[in-house]
């Protein structure tokens, strides 16, 4: 009876919150599954313009989750430090990045946090923008090489940011856009798009049905290739510092340009040696996994959206190709970080195209403890709260006229008033994306290069990719475009 009060008690505080009616046992779940289908960006969006900047959801078998839109709302649970704790649906990503940066939760997210933070300072960024040139320079000349075909851009754009990470995060190559039928490419794209699979059937969030289906095995021979690729590359590199520290290495001048950058994974090595943390080899693991995973599925989706919003726009394009062109001049020289700094308005067309298409449509996080919000809500604990991204950069009352795409709107003189937590596509607060800085950087290395040397088209008039909200927001067939080569303005 104690257990049955409390419970009832429990879902009527829930239930003090509005939301859509719910049936027993499947709550509000069938209207994604059936309704919507299998997409819950289509389902999220209709509630919201129904309820607006609070509602509830009953998931099924007791499971509540609330929405939240208002910036205030937002700020109130991610600015603190008391709810820094991942919602339960982040356990399916456990198989693949054990209790990394992402996942983990206390002490241990604090301590790794910590310890990580430093390694993504921008003057160790600085050294990472060649990785981008050089990989930029491929990925143009993948482009060019379609003749103006319609292509799906996601997957040209997908292996040069796989490629990125690789040598950032690990400091090795894997040549994935050389080479995209090699084992360890194919590893990844398995190993997402099941992971994005189990997210969208909730029923498979129990393990014991999870583990009788296709997905997990192609899963679990995906990640054993993945896992073996990593942790090879974490034991080869410890042995060798170990060796250069007894002065027994040599390294051949063709090694000597990849090993004089430190990676990711040697700074994590160094930290670990020198903060006095020492980290295990498979502590080490889960990190250098989480930015595999983390840093390159989220910076290929927003730049296919960019290119696509580039298509859409042929005057955003031209301005673009001016700012470029006005600030590489004809040289063909090495870019530096300086010049990536002044790419203003690239950067704003990347934060546009953020705001409309945000990588991470979706983050939630578990309430343990109860959060009075504003209205006179409480979210009781016991539920997840959600920040519906994509749905809050749509909202017209901050961005008027939203489906516009407009990179103005973040013109400095344009952003005062906006609430700070009305655009979060990095998140924000203490739990925010450790690789933001650098993602920027590299989408603006990236997006340059491209539209310097390319122009971009789309494959019809009106043409536009139909968004899927999966873990990473996707177009349901990709993101079809056109290439041309980009005639050079002379020098003068
Ligand atoms: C367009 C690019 C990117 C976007 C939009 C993005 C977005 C986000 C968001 C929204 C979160 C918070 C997720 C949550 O609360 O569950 C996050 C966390 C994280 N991101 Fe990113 N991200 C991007 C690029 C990157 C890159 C390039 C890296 C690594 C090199 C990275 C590594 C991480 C990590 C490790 C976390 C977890 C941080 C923590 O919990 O302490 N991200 N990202």
């Amino acid at each position: 009876t104690h257990f049955y009060n409390r419970r009832r008690k429990w879902v009527q505080s829930v239930d003090l919150i509005p939301g859509p009616p719910a049936l027993p046992i499947i709550g509000n779940s069938w209207e994604i599954l059936w309704t919507f289908k299998t997409d819950q960006t289509e389902a999220i969006s209709n509630w919201t313009r129904k309820y607006g900047s609070i509602y509830r959801l009953w998931l099924g078998l007791g499971h509540a989750v609330v929405v939240l839109n208002n910036p205030e709302d937002v700020e109130i649970l991610l600015s603190g430090s008391k709810h820094i704790e991942k919602s339960n649906v982040y356990r399916h990503l456990h198989p693949w990045l054990g209790e990394g940066l992402l996942t983990s939760k206390g002490q241990k997210w604090h301590m790794r946090r910590k310890l990580i933070t430093p390694t993504f300072h921008f003057r160790i960024l600085d050294q990472f923008v060649q990785v981008f040139d050089s990989n930029g320079n491929i990925l143009v000349e993948k482009l060019l090489s379609t003749n103006g075909k319609t292509i799906n851009i996601h997957d040209f754009i997908t292996l040069c940011t796989l490629d990125i990470i690789c040598e950032t995060a690990m400091g090795t190559k894997v040549n994935a856009q050389q080479d995209s039928k090699s084992p360890y490419v194919s590893a990844v794209s398995d190993a997402l798009l099941s992971v994005h699979m189990r997210t969208m059937q909730p029923w498979l969030g129990n393990d014991w049905l999870y583990n009788r289906t296709e997905g997990s095995k192609t899963l679990n021979a995906a990640l054993k290739v993945l896992h073996k690729y990593s942790r090879e590359v974490i034991e080869s590199r410890r042995q060798e510092r170990q060796e250069r520290r007894k002065g027994s290495v040599s390294i051949s001048d063709k090694d000597l340009g990849l090993k004089k950058r430190e990676a990711f994974l040697d700074l994590l090595l160094e930290a670990s040696d020198s903060a006095g943390a020492a980290l295990s080899d498979s502590d080490i693991q889960e990190e250098v996994d989480t930015f595999m995973f983390g840093g390159h599925d989220t910076t290929a989706a927003a730049m296919s959206f960019i290119f696509y919003n580039l298509a859409a726009n042929p005057e955003v394009q031209d301005r673009l190709a001016e700012e470029v062109a006005e600030v590489f001049g004809a040289s063909d020289g090495a870019v530096t970080s300086q010049d990536l700094a002044q790419l203003k308005y690239t950067e704003r067309v990347i934060k546009e195209s953020l705001r409309l298409y945000p990588s991470v449509p979706l983050f939630a996080r578990r309430i343990n403890e109860e959060l009075p919000i504003t209205g006179g809500y409480v979210i009781p604990a016991g539920t997840n709260a959600l920040i519906a991204c994509y749905q809050m950069n749509r909202n017209p009352e901050v961005f008027p006229d939203p489906e516009k795409f407009d990179p103005d709107r973040f013109l400095p003189e344009n952003c005062t008033g906006r609430h700070p937590y009305a655009y979060i596509p990095f998140s924000a607060g203490p739990r925010n994306c450790i690789g933001q800085k650098f993602g920027m950087l590299q989408m603006k290395s990236t997006v340059a290069k491209v539209v310097r040397h390319c122009v971009l088209s789309l494959p019809r008039p009106g043409y536009k990719p139909v968004v899927t909200g999966r873990v990473i927001l996707r177009a349901e067939d990709g993101v079809q475009l056109k290439v041309s080569p980009r005639k050079m303005t002379p020098s003068p």
